[in-house]
């Protein structure tokens, strides 16, 4: 045997330990929801986001129900300057006045939703897992009402509403066909589900993909919620990553602004999601090759983990 052939079996061996080890976080997952939020940010290159569908399928087949919910600010927000509409956000939000909700709805549920689904399908042939794209329009899945914000005037101190235009909070997730999509015995279907809501009215609304993941995850009492995005997890005061942290403690750090941008509806979705009845929520970086792996098949995990205490 020379030195090549060596390393490689010497890797083999390796293999096998670090599958043995996973044993018992396999059975924890068995047969339970992890609702996974894969954040435009954390889209990056094509093989990253090929990489995030192979492991998704890996996990499919280990006998965890993966429900894919995605985002696209950066796409949508490419689209608009190339049609030269300006963009600008509130609290992580963007205001989508009619041209706005038009290029999102189609970056959202038609390139970058069928893209994810395309590549779960990809990733999973030999095994016939298939990822199916669906957007909260679809089989009435996601009714929303419009987002209300107000905003304290620094100055006079008075708080004023700001509009936000066509932006929804979901008030009701009809998950039927989710759950008879991941419940078939007969075929490994993994639904990919893009942010776009309707009101009561049938009005078509822009949601945050990180509150429709934690609505979604609360209606379907999902084991883990995993929010996927470019920071190794959520830094504290002092810049470095908080490893754990309850929900006061991250309404702490909304409080102070430590926690700001993009930052805060994650967090907001993440306590609004453990109340719900989600046993814990984790934010890590889905730029890492196998971030979801080793977040819930290893002892240490990775990012930071939001429980209720
Ligand atoms: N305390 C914090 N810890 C980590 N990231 C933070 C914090 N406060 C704000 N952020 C910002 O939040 C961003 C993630 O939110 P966002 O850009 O909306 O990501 P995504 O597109 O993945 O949803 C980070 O890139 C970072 O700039
Ligand atoms: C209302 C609102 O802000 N909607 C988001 C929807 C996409 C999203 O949430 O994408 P990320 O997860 O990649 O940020 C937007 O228009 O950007």
């Amino acid at each position: 045997m020379d030195e090549i052939e060596r390393q490689s079996e010497e890797r083999g061996w390796d293999t096998a330990k670090t599958l043995a080890e996973a044993l018992p976080y396999i059975q924890v997952y068995d047969r339970e929801t992890v609702v996974i939020k894969y954040g435009g940010h954390a889209m990056g290159e094509s093989a990253v986001a090929k990489q995030f569908a192979a492991d998704v399928v890996l996990l499919k087949l280990m006998g965890v129900n993966p429900v894919v919910v995605h985002g696209g600010g950066p796409q949508i927000s490419a689209m608009l300057d190339k049609a030269g509409v300006k963009s600008s956000f509130v609290d992580g939000l963007r205001v989508t006045d009619g041209d706005t909700m038009q290029v999102a709805e189609m970056v959202l549920s038609g390139a970058v939703n069928k893209e994810i689904a395309h590549w779960i399908t990809m990733a999973g042939k030999e095994a016939d897992v298939r990822g199916i794209g669906l957007s909260g329009k679809d089989a009435g899945l996601l009714t929303v009402e419009k987002t209300r914000r107000t905003k304290r005037d620094p100055d006079s101190m008075i708080e004023h509403e700001v509009d936000l235009g066509f932006v929804g909070e979901p008030t009701k997730v009809d998950a039927k066909l989710i759950r008879g999509l991941i419940a078939s015995e007969t075929d490994d279907w993994v639904p990919v589900i893009a942010p776009i809501g309707v009101t009561a009215e049938g009005q078509t609304f822009n949601v945050n993909a990180d509150t429709v993941a934690g609505a979604m995850a609360g209606e379907l009492r999902a084991k883990r919620m995993l929010l996927l995005t470019d920071v190794p997890g959520v830094k504290g005061a002092d810049g470095e990553i908080i490893r754990q942290m309850t929900l006061e403690q991250a309404q702490l750090l909304i409080d102070t602004g430590v926690a700001n941008g993009g930052m805060i509806p994650k967090l907001e979705t993440a306590m609004a999601a453990v109340r719900a009845g989600v046993e814990a929520v984790v934010i890590l970086d889905g730029r890492r090759p196998h971030a979801m792996l080793v977040e819930l098949f290893t002892e240490h995990g990775a990012g930071t983990l939001v429980k209720a205490s």
